[in-house]
């Protein structure tokens, strides 16, 4: 159960009994200290603003109309007209009892939607790097989320797998081949590949021009560049697998929806923004300006979609892309998990696609930016040589760090657990680290934060978990299976009561915003509550109804913790 929400709907209803206009806002938030109570609704005001009444005067009526009997224990206003909701300890314990029965922790499903989440998009016959880490494990963060309220996620991996440049991938492939080298030990350095490809276009005359030749008859269709092409699609494809299956993502190739697939859709796009008087010529190109992007000199922007030489462009793309996700997929709302330098391409296609009246105003094109990865110096994230870091080689590195730590912690364990261990942490913690901060946000990449066992970390939640996982190995019992009741009593067992019952908020707030980081936050204040606990409130060494209520409190918050990490994309670990 949602209580903020709850709260929201009853407080709304009682400023509409005390006279104020319908669909006024409650404004019911978690209170900042415990002195203001569990919720506050900070609504009152602007409306006796409105109403040219004094607002404590009316939070009074407001209150003597709320109708939150059983829910709440006491209401109080407070400062200008600020309502102070404490609520019923007794109603806790019963809220929590019923999260604890159900296998999603209370949370209700949501109304289904069709939600379209572009995320990852790393470039055919390029390496996948860093920057589309952030995109990866932050765009599954939320499409998890998403599913786990009930929602139908279409996955969109848009591949960068179209281009010009697959006339010299494909002239350099072929040179390859006529050499007899082994292909697949050729490209097992795709990104190397690529440069090679690059240099001979560059230098060698003969080869530009069999690598333009390429180009055309790739786009007209010819089976002998389209068998080249989808090679190279293939192996890149299968060297990201690596990646996301190492890092728990859940992107397969049946995700793969890249920039080739649209292709046929292009020319059309065009001739219909033609028709429409959106675009224009200008130039020999096929332009449309937009009044709401201005240049240098003040004008409207002009963005090409389609060049002098009949090319058409990434925004030509993204725009027939936005149409068929709303056509085809029937979106009621597109994610676009890209870096924030993308933000006015995207801004550009979308202005086209409303105009073209492609998309109806009620399906909601997002775009979740995120800042850059920078290293501990604050510079772009670059090898010591100067190079991109390549996913894997960091991944690689992730899991010898983990490994050091986690033989300096258990010497004692086999080297198979040790193993298993570090790399479930080497994981977690890299993933943790980008999905804890605000994604808008550079994010500053230090292996020494990320992989420590204090603070907002992988390491500190997982070991949180395992903590609480362990007073029931210790006494041989099953979360499952507790007999008693919950009851609260002391201020402590109320707090993290509290906390548990936030845990819905979190998982919506996510889902709106497409911000992991607010589950993050909410699953460290979560472990903190719980210690805080487990300090003041002994569990194995209590006795009768109280041990068995503290035992469902510890079984809640070890259940809330592993879902709310796997909703994240983290494993957990019974023993670390
Ligand atoms: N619909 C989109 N434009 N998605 C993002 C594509 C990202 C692009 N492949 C890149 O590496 O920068």
């Amino acid at each position: 159960m949602n209580i903020q929400a709850l709260l929201n709907e009853k407080v709304s209803a009682a400023l509409v009994a005390a006279g104020a206009p319908e669909g006024s806002p409650a404004a019911v938030r978690q209170s900042a200290k415990p002195q203001f109570g569990d919720y506050q609704a900070n609504g009152v005001m602007g409306v006796a603003k409105k109403l040219g009444t004094n607002p404590r005067e009316f939070a009074q009526k407001v209150i003597e109309v709320l109708d939150i009997d059983g829910i709440a224990a006491k209401t109080e206003i407070a400062g200008p007209g600020f309502i102070n909701i404490f609520l019923s300890t007794a109603w806790l314990a019963e809220q929590a009892e019923s999260a604890l029965a159900d296998s999603r922790l209370g949370v209700e499903s949501a109304e289904k939607q069709n939600i379209i989440v572009d995320y990852s998009a790393p470039n055919v016959a390029k390496e996948m790097h860093v920057g589309h880490l952030r995109s990866t494990i932050i765009g599954d963060a939320v499409v998890r989320t998403l599913e786990f309220l009930g929602h139908n996620v279409i996955r969109a991996n848009h591949l960068g797998d179209w281009g010009t440049q697959f006339g010299m991938l494909i002239a350099n492939l072929e040179r390859h081949e006529a050499e007899g080298g082994d292909i697949s030990m050729d490209l097992s350095d795709i990104e190397g590949f690529y440069r090679e490809s690059k240099k001979l276009y560059d230098e060698d005359e003969e080869f530009a021009q069999t690598a333009r030749n390429y180009v055309v008859r790739l786009q007209s269709g010819d089976e002998y560049c389209k068998e080249k092409w989808q090679q190279l699609v293939k192996i890149t494809l299968e060297q990201n697998q690596r990646n996301y299956d190492r890092l728990n993502v859940s992107l397969t190739d049946k995700d793969v929806m890249g920039e080739s697939m649209y292709n046929d859709m292009l020319a059309g796009v065009v001739e219909d923004l033609k028709a429409k008087g959106i675009a224009v010529e200008d130039d020999g190109a096929q332009v449309v300006f937009l009044d709401e992007f201005k240049n240098k000199d003040g004008e409207a922007m002009g963005v090409i979609i389609q060049k002098r030489d009949g090319g058409y462009l990434y925004t030509t793309t993204d725009i027939a892309c936005a149409k068929y996700r709303y056509e085809q997929l029937n979106a009621d709302r597109v994610l676009y998990f890209i870096d924030s330098r993308q933000h006015q391409h995207l801004m550009q296609a979308w202005s086209i696609v409303r105009k073209a009246g492609y998309i109806p105003e009620s399906v909601s094109l997002e775009h979740h930016a995120f800042g850059m990865m920078l290293g501990k110096d604050g510079r772009p994230f670059k090898t010591r040589a100067g190079g991109t870091v390549r996913l894997a080689d960091l991944l690689d590195e992730a899991e010898i760090r983990a490994s050091k730590l986690i033989e300096e912690k258990n010497p004692e364990m086999s080297a198979e657990e040790k193993a298993q261990i570090a790399e479930t942490v080497a994981m977690a913690a890299v993933k943790y680290a980008d999905l804890s901060k605000h994604r808008t946000t550079d994010y500053i990449f230090d292996w020494d934060n990320m992989l420590a066992f204090e603070g907002n970390t992988a390491p500190y939640m997982q070991y949180a978990y395992t903590r609480v996982a362990s007073i029931f190995a210790k006494a041989g019992l099953d979360t499952d299976n507790l007999d008693g009741a919950i009851i609260v009593t002391e201020e402590k067992e109320k707090a993290l009561v509290s906390k548990l019952l936030q845990f819905e908020e979190a998982v919506q707030s996510v889902a709106r915003e497409g911000q992991p980081h607010i589950m993050c936050s909410y699953l460290f204040e979560l472990a903190g509550n719980f210690s805080s606990f487990y300090e003041a409130c002994p569990i194995l060494s209590s006795e009768g109804e109280t041990r068995q209520s503290r035992l469902k409190l510890a079984a809640l918050t070890a259940k809330t913790i592993k879902q709310g990490l796997s909703l994240l994309g983290i494993n957990t670990l019974e023993r670390m």
